[in-house]
């Protein structure tokens, strides 16, 4: 094992200082560190934060490894600055058995480029009909915390309502894809002025908020843990909002897209913006971004979705929806909210590491504390180019566009998974 030294990097915006890494640790913070046989990383002008957390990404693998691999979608993300990614359940086969969760949860350690923690499926096969093994995943050696049927909606109030209470006895949490699939038969993008214009079947806003709604209300009832995906509207805002200021048990996540791209971009019909939740209005954008500054949105979670060329160059009405995520979330983040450091640090990594229970992330470097951080160059700017992703997808809905900061390293428990910008292994 090597030891590095990071020179004169900003730790979450403060002065400049040296980090000594070495051992797994952050063994030292201090100026003008001199250490015989360290590698030393020039770091002026960069800002070390956290290791970013992802609570919320689709790897493919099992199934659709033409889409995507965990190793492949690990690397991804550490080039993204991720050190950990929770992994998502619609897989094939699903991931409802401690079988297939101990598959996803090897496959990422033997890549070693970032932590998988593997999420379970609430229902058996995503059908939304039983319960799945949810005890079995949580004992397995994966030790699932959070479930989802993301994808689909866990629909019956009264499944939802079991898994609830399910489980609490081991802390965890139910992440709900919010969609109440009768609203949304059919959808193409978001129900509004565009649609109408273009001649889309709509997905109405009241299709999300009429679930999170009932789903604070479900968590209220039994007192447990509710996790909402990919918040898109103002109006689940203000029922967040609400559920928060009662203290319900309710935390909540916004993806990059959400923050950025409307519903205009589907009047180009490439399906590279079609995505689940669909892109909405200028509105929505604002009621986002201002929630993720007060706190009433919790975490900056990807949902990067990767997809073969096949289902995504087609007509948009039989593309599948989603969009690529980890190489370039952290740019996105820093175009919306500025160098506001601690409140990146708080929205991708403390927070998203508090909500899945990965004891070892989410910690600001200091002497003792594991060393799963990234060097981020705030002053560059780089154009996105599909073909030079790491994802072996390549639905980015930024290519060709200009975006605001890169990742220069990441180091996973003391080791470098990206150093100069290109990853190690
Ligand atoms: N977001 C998407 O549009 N698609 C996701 C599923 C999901 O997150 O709902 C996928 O698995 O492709
Ligand atoms: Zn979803
Ligand atoms: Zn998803």
């Amino acid at each position: 094992m090597s030891a590095y030294l990071i020179k004169g990097a900003s730790v979450v915006g403060s002065e400049p200082t040296d980090l000594l890494v070495r051992d797994g640790v952050v063994a030292e913070v201090g100026r003008g560190l001199d250490v015989a046989g360290a590698v030393i990383i020039d770091a002026a002008g960069l800002v070390v934060l956290p290791g970013l957390v992802d609570l919320h990404t689709h790897l493919r693998e099992p199934g659709r490894e033409d889409a995507e691999t965990v190793e492949s979608g690990s690397r991804a993300a550490a080039l993204g600055g991720y050190t950990a990614v929770c992994a998502m359940a619609n897989t094939s086969p699903v991931a409802d058995t401690a079988g297939v969760v101990e598959q996803v949860w090897r496959l990422g350690r033997e890549a070693g480029l970032v932590d998988v923690q593997p999420i379970g499926a609430v229902t058996v096969g995503l059908a939304g009909e039983r319960l799945a093994e949810l005890g079995a995943m949580a004992d397995s050696a994966a030790q699932v915390r959070i479930f989802s049927d993301d994808g689909h909606c866990v629909a019956d109030p009264r499944l939802m309502r079991r898994a609830l209470e399910y489980v609490k006895a081991f802390d965890g949490v139910i992440a709900q894809h919010a969609e109440e699939p009768r609203l949304t038969e059919g959808a193409q993008m978001h129900e509004g002025e565009v649609s109408t214009r273009l001649g889309l079947t709509g997905w109405p806003a009241v299709a999300e908020e009429a679930i999170i709604a009932r789903d604070v209300l479900l968590a209220e009832h039994v007192g447990s843990r509710l996790h909402v995906c990919h918040v898109s509207t103002a109006g689940s805002v203000e029922v967040l909002r609400q559920a928060k200021a009662r203290g319900v048990r309710v935390t909540a996540e916004v993806t990059p897209h959400h923050l950025l791209l409307t519903d205009e971009s589907a009047a180009t019909y490439d399906p590279v913006f079609k995505v689940n939740p669909p892109l909405r209005t200028a509105t929505d954008i604002a009621a986002l971004r201002a929630a993720l500054a007060d706190g009433v949105i919790d975490i900056v979670a990807t949902d990067h979705a990767p997809h073969a060329l096949e289902d995504k160059e087609c007509e948009w009405a039989y593309a599948r929806p989603g969009m690529l995520g980890l190489e370039t979330a952290l740019s996105i983040v820093l175009d919306v909210l500025g160098p506001n450091w601690d409140l990146i640090a708080e929205r991708m990594s403390r927070t998203p590491a508090r909500i899945a229970g990965l004891a070892e992330h989410g910690i600001d470097p200091a002497p003792g504390t594991p060393a799963n951080l990234t060097l981020v160059d705030p002053a560059a700017r780089r154009t996105v180019v599909a073909a030079e992703l790491a994802s072996r997808s390549r639905n980015t809905p930024y290519a060709g566009t200009v975006l605001p900061g890169r990742i220069v390293a990441t180091f996973l428990r003391g080791e470098p998974t990206v150093l100069d910008g290109k990853a190690v292994k």
